[in-house]
């Protein structure tokens, strides 16, 4: 961090004296030369400014003062490295930027003896009801982010989208990215959450530190550290706003917190954020109506905040906010930053008294930083360079004016963009290597077992639970669900209406049975896997958004999923066989037919699982339906017999579940005679035809109940690996 910067990010001093040098190369001017230059307008203007940012120190002290407990004396370890720094950097103290970010004395402290530290959060994190308690924070900063898009063709230049660009989040600071549209502000702070990565033409280099700690933010163990906010809300449609922020307290706070802890959080946060009205109306979405977009905004922010992180990101949080809700929002990550997290967050033009309240500005303008520091420093910033604030202007509008219309020369020649003029110490050397992993593996930082979240158990519970609200909320799906599926069954029922009973020595009879069969069990892999192959398509967001800021593992919620999908799928498949059952009067024993017609649902199920896991769009789920069900009818043995497959492709039925439960299935309709003489052969003669022997029908369970396992932990894996891969 420059010069300016670092003053006012050490300086929490409301009586000390205003920096004096502002950031960059040009030397900086005295802040009473300024005043006196100034025009008297303007200089009442900044007066009630300064009285202002006077006034939000003192108070910022007051908090602090509050919020913290003074620091204990300097520990023998803290004291033992800043001697070593002061020797490195012969400077006979701390770099400014060094003692700010990194190697504050409870980072150095942490990197020593992280348990100390780590196990007084999870006490305070367990036990206080207060959304603004205070926290362990963490510093990030960065160098040398490049983000390059190649020319199409040989010969065309590359475009640099983000070039060296430098800075850092400090703890217990509010830090506002700004720029103009294009300027790559949603660019850096995806690279800095882990959420962009190379790809394509575009190659990203960054350096990116966690205090002090190189990490790549693309891991999810790092991912996790940081509460993240996106641009477009990824809420669960069918749950409110109170339900949504309790679900990340339970699941993301210690596991010994109380119950009533986390309701008073809960509702605390939806105090803060103006939610109270809305706060059991449905988040809603596209198909149902629910909370306003500010609201919803709202929503996510408390989502991430009621955890207590030690980092947060947001994507503009104030969009689509009216100037109350975006002055409420900005004040709340106020009062996080000021309890010790390190707040980021892009913004577009703030209205004056918002812009106001931040800690920290990084103007960014054609991906490079025009200006990176304390907001107290811009003024005498844009004075020394020429481009003074006007009187009573916005500063947020005076410096995107800047930005946007001088001509980008005169702004280079000026002084803007300065060079990243800090001395980060050498990760590599001792003092910073205990725990250290560039990879961010093994590092005690790292450690994500800093506290016991929700074990499994309670993830699944909840999963399950959130699942199971969200079918019984959503009355049009789930009521279009069953009555298609009793509809279907009485049709199928009526059409094939007693043909169990029939002579089976008159070919006619046998292949109406036999096409009842073949109906009813394509009718359950039809309305029990396609609602599954479109189900995590759509929920992917959601998926994505909670498993990467740590809400659940993988698992519980394959297996939240898994139990829910199984519970709908055995109602489903009763409906439909108690129907048709005994309308069409089948032969084979009710409880067996259950149990194979259910095994074949629950395995086709799987396959729309991994399926839907693989693709990412929902209408690409759609598109998939066929590929689902196609290959089934073609290669089980009744449309066409084996032998006439072409030999090469013979080898797909067997991995599909029809070809087995339409076996164990024909065997217990036909397998024990149809009433003698003609019949009897009859059917063995259908028997045959699809491969089905008595003798053999272990192995055809065992080989449907495999094909689930396999489709199954395959859909586990994929699922797996893209949420770990989320870009
Ligand atoms: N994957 C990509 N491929 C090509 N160009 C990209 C890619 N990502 C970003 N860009 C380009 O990089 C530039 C910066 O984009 P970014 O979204 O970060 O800007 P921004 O400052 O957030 O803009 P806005 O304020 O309009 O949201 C834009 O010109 C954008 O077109």
């Amino acid at each position: 961090m420059a010069d300016g910067a670092n003053d006012e990010a050490v300086g929490d001093n409301p009586e000390q004296a205003p920096s004096e040098e502002v950031v960059g190369d040009v030397p900086s001017p005295k802040k009473a030369k300024r005043k006196s230059a100034a025009a008297a307008a303007a200089a009442g203007k900044r007066k009630s400014k300064r009285a202002s940012t006077l006034k939000k120190e003192a108070s910022k002290k007051a908090v602090d003062k509050e919020q913290h407990a003074p620091d204990p004396p300097e520990s023998e370890a803290y004291s033992e490295i800043k001697e070593q720094l002061n020797q490195r950097y012969s400077l006979g103290r701390i770099p400014e930027a060094v003692k700010t970010t990194s190697f504050a004395k409870q980072d150095l402290e942490v990197g020593r003896n992280p348990k100390v530290l780590l196990s007084k959060k999870s006490s305070i994190l367990a036990s206080s009801d207060d959304p603004f308690a205070t926290r362990e924070g963490k510093t990030l900063l960065w160098r040398d982010i490049n983000m390059v898009l190649s020319g199409k063709k040989d010969g065309e230049k590359d475009r640099y989208l983000l070039e060296g660009v430098w800075g850092e989040v400090p703890q217990r600071k509010t830090t506002a990215i700004m720029g103009p549209s294009g300027a790559g502000k949603t660019s850096l702070l995806n690279i800095l959450a882990g959420r962009a990565a190379s790809r394509g033409r575009v190659s990203i280099q960054s350096e990116i530190r966690l205090n002090n700690y190189v990490v790549d933010p693309k891991k999810i163990e790092v991912r996790q550290h940081i509460a993240f906010v996106a641009q477009d809300d990824s809420l669960q449609v069918t749950a409110t706003p109170r339900e949504s922020i309790y679900f990340s307290a339970k699941l993301r706070l210690p596991k010994d917190t109380p119950e009533k802890t986390l309701i008073k959080l809960t509702n605390k946060m939806l105090q803060e954020l103006g939610l109270e009205k809305c706060a059991d109306t449905f988040v809603g979405g596209a198909l149902l109506k629910g909370i306003s977009g500010g609201e919803r905004k709202r929503t996510s922010i408390g989502v991430e905040l009621v955890v207590k992180p030690a980092m947060v990101f947001l994507d503009e949080p104030t969009s689509g906010l009216d100037s109350f809700s975006a002055m409420q929002v900005c004040r709340v990550l106020q009062k996080v930053a000021h309890a010790g997290s390190s707040v980021l967050f892009t913004i577009h033009q703030p209205a004056s008294d918002i812009f106001n309240q931040f800690d920290q500005l990084i103007l960014l303008n054609r991906g490079r930083v025009m200006y990176q520091g304390a907001v107290d420093d811009i003024e005498p910033y844009f004075q020394q360079r020429g481009h003074p604030l006007p009187p009573r202007y916005n500063p947020a509008d005076w410096i995107m004016t800047v930005a946007q219309s001088v001509p980008w020369e005169e702004l280079i020649s000026c002084g803007f963009f300065p060079e990243d003029k800090r001395h980060l110490p050498d990760p590599d050397t001792e003092i910073f290597v205990d725990g250290k992993d560039a990879s961010g593996h093994h590092s005690d930082e790292m450690d994500d077992k800093s506290y016991i979240r929700a074990g499994i158990l309670t993830q699944v519970h909840l999963l399950y639970s959130r699942e199971i609200r969200n079918i019984t909320r959503d009355k049009a799906s789930i009521g279009a669900r069953f009555g298609l599926t009793i509809f279907l069954a009485v049709l199928i029922g009526i059409i094939f209406l007693d043909v169990g009973n029939t002579d089976k020595a008159k070919p006619q009879n046998l292949q109406s049975h036999f096409g009842a069969l073949i109906m009813v069990v394509l009718m359950s892999m039809f309305g029990t896997a396609q609602p599954a192959l479109l189900a995590f398509p759509e929920e992917r967001p959601v998926f994505l958004r909670e498993y990467s800021t740590s809400h659940y593992s993988v698992v519980a919620y394959f297996m939240a999923r898994l139990s829910m999908e199984a519970s709908l799928t055995a109602l489903q498949v009763l409906l439909l066989l108690t129907i048709d059952y005994f309308l069409i009067s089948l032969n084979g024993p009710f409880g067996i037919m259950y149990i194979a017609v259910y095994a074949l649902a629950m395995s086709s199920t799987a396959l729309a699982v991994l399926l839907g896991c693989a693709v990412e769009d929902p209408k690409l789920g759609q598109e998939m339906l066929p590929i689902l069900f196609v290959p089934q009818m073609l290669f089980a043995g009744f449309f066409v017999v084996p032998e006439l497959i072409p030999v090469w492709l013979r080898w797909a039925r067997y991995l599909c579940s029809l070809t087995w439960a339409i076996r164990i299935i024909m065997v217990e309709e036909f397998g024990n005679g149809c009433g003698g003489g003609e019949a009897d052969a009859a059917c063995e003669r259908v028997l045959n035809s699809v491969g089905a022997s008595e003798d053999e029908t272990w192995w055809n369970w065992l080989i449907l109940i495999g094909l689930f396992v396999v489709f199954r932990l395959g859909a586990l894996f994929i699922l797996r690996q893209k949420a770990l891969k989320f870009y």
